[in-house]
């Protein structure tokens, strides 16, 4: 007899038990097998092994219950659902405990919910995917500190932003950004969590945001904005209201199709979304819902048909990348970003992307780091300029000083004299970050210690930006749009000493900070050179200041506005 057909007896004598009996040790087995073997590892990076565990091992039990003679098939399949029914259960009853009585996180404040599962922030953010507001709710009932998941805190507080993001830190990604693959060769340089494989590779990136490249980008985005200007002249005469969110998502995705690619999107030109980019806008949601249970994201992308909305921007970008590298010419000064990436990755430098595969990750995040961000930053600027008209009189004041005969005598040197732009661009990112929840860290193994409370190690934490942004311990008059707290009324205001990181801080930071500036201020000058803006007939301007939508990066509702040529 042999030593496989003896073990194959033993659990069939085992299974034969009375099932009262099976189903309290497989319930026993739960509980164990969550202390022993879940409780040490990061659930995350391990979700296809567990996967493949479990099916293995619930389809070996179905089969050795079938092997016992004396089970008719249904009682085999009765008893199967039964175990493992007791096992899930013990799992389930084990996880819940601890994590409620005996979690290292147990005394931070916060709701049930969050405290026991990841799926109760899935429930808040599927709620009107406006996460931000819950945040600031239980921020009011909870206070700075605040328990968000099973092993997240959420941090309103000054002090913790350079622990969490600063150049210091020893904070690094948290399992947010396991969502692709936790295979730092599969992912872009947003998504990966290696320390040492992020610092490499980020020096490609910077090169493709230098000086030098930037000056090769500026006239590029300079004829985008023209092409801007000429469609919005044709809402203004004869007078019709123009969508400022999606003729900003339009310049925003050609400026970065041109400089990211070198290609054109054509969207500014036609007036419609590109196809491959329409599939990635119609997602957004379910990202940014799903992506507070990261593995549950990462099993979904391998499932067939699942990103098909992806494929046409996926096959976009990899088109663009194929087709760059058979034109490769080494001796030739790179004209994009993507260059800058394929460039490192020709010459085989140590700031190459890993892979094929991540350099395909790299080229996506060119487009949906640089469009969104900067698309919703200036449909922000324009609503802000309608509710505000003083503030737009007084740019146009400083424009029309410093480039007295207009358009004609517009150059980006004088353009980047006029500091109120910043201002302006500054005190938008406020109060309407780009990114309103913020990144995601987790703390080093020594925990971190923020002003009174220690936060333990292999903590998740962030801290909410847009909330922290307009913090009244921080800004006076917090909701109010000053611009002149940025520029004269600085010290007045207290600005230098309060929170502000919209493109976070540190080594995580955006490296398309200079280019998302360039970008934006010669498309604010040239607007507010030849136009006057108001909220169309019937536009308040309410839906679009409540009713952003969560999306990692932000989705923004309609803005309908009246543009006016200046005389
Ligand atoms: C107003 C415009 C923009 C804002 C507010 C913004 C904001 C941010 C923020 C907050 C992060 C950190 C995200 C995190 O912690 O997970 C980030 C990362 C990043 N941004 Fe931007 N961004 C803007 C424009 C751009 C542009 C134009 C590009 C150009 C491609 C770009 C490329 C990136 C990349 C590649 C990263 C990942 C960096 C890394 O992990 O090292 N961003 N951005």
């Amino acid at each position: 007899m042999s030593a496989s057909s003896i073990s194959l007896q033993g659990l069939q004598s085992v299974l034969k038990a009375d099932l009262i009996t099976s189903i309290i040790s497989a319930a026993g087995f739960g509980v164990l097998f969550h202390h022993s073997v879940l409780r040490n590892v990061e659930v995350d990076i391990y979700i296809y092994y567990f996967l493949a565990l479990f099916i293995s091992a619930t389809s070996g039990l179905g089969f050795t219950y079938l092997s016992i003679k004396s089970f008719t098939i249904v009682q085999a399949v009765a008893r199967t659902t039964s175990v493992v029914t007791a096992f899930y259960t013990g799992i389930i009853f084990s996880i819940g405990t601890y994590r409620l009585f005996f979690h290292r996180l147990r005394s931070f404040p916060g709701p049930l919910g969050a405290k026991l599962t990841r799926f109760y922030t899935v429930r808040k953010a599927f709620k009107n995917v406006q996460y931000y507001k819950e945040v600031a709710k239980m921020h009011e009932k909870y206070g700075d500190f605040i328990r968000t998941g099973p092993r997240e805190i959420c941090i309103v507080r000054k002090s913790a932003i350079p622990l969490i993001y600063g150049p210091q830190s020893e904070c690094l990604k948290s399992t947010w950004y396991s969502q692709v693959s936790s295979d730092c060769t599969q992912c872009s340089i947003h998504m990966t969590r290696d320390f040492d494989d992020h610092r490499r590779r980020r020096k490609a990136w910077d090169r493709g945001f230098a000086i030098k490249a930037l000056n090769t980008y500026e006239p590029r985005i300079k004829s985008k904005v023209e092409l801007f200007i000429k469609q919005l002249s044709s809402y203004a005469s004869p007078p019709k209201p123009f969508d400022a969110t999606t003729w900003s998502m339009f310049l925003s995705f050609d400026v970065m199709g041109e400089v990211g690619f070198g290609k054109d999107f054509g969207c500014l030109e036609s007036g419609t979304e590109h196809a491959a980019i329409k599939g990635v806008h119609d997602h957004m949601e379910v990202l940014g819902i799903l992506s507070n249970v990261p593995w549950l994201l990462n099993i979904l992308g391998c499932i067939p048909g699942a990103t098909a909305g992806y494929t046409g921007f996926f096959s976009w970008c990899a088109a663009e990348i194929k087709s760059k590298q058979k034109r490769w010419d080494p001796e030739q000064y790179p004209q994009d970003i993507v260059s800058w990436l394929l460039k490192a990755f020709a010459e085989k430098d140590v700031s190459a992307s890993p892979s094929e595969a991540s350099l395909h990750e790299d080229s996506r995040v060119v487009i949906i780091a640089g469009s969104e961000t900067t698309a919703t930053t200036f449909a922000s600027v324009i609503y802000f300029l309608c509710r505000y008209p003083d503030v737009l009189r007084k740019l146009q004041t400083y424009l029309d000083a410093a480039m007295p005969n207009g358009e004609r005598e517009w150059t980006y040197e004088k353009v980047k004299a006029i500091t109120y732009l910043d201002d302006i661009i500054n005190e938008t990112l406020r109060l309407k970050p780009a990114l309103l929840t913020g990144g995601y860290r987790v703390t080093p193994a020594k925990g971190i210690q923020v002003d009174e409370m220690y936060i333990p190690g292999n903590t998740n934490v962030f801290v909410p930006t847009q909330l922290i942004q307009t913090d009244g311990r921080y800004y006076r008059d917090r909701l109010e749009y000053i611009p002149e707290r940025y520029g004269e009324r600085k010290e007045e205001m207290q600005t230098e000493d309060a929170p502000y990181f919209p493109f976070s801080v540190g080594a995580y930071s955006c490296p398309g900070k200079n280019l998302a500036f360039m970008t934006l201020r010669i498309a604010l000058s040239r607007v507010a050179q030849q136009f006057n803006l108001a909220f169309a007939l019937g536009e308040t301007g309410n839906k679009f200041d409540e009713g952003a939508l969560d999306t990692f990066t932000t989705t923004l509702p309609p803005l309908m506005v009246q543009v006016t040529q200046r005389k």
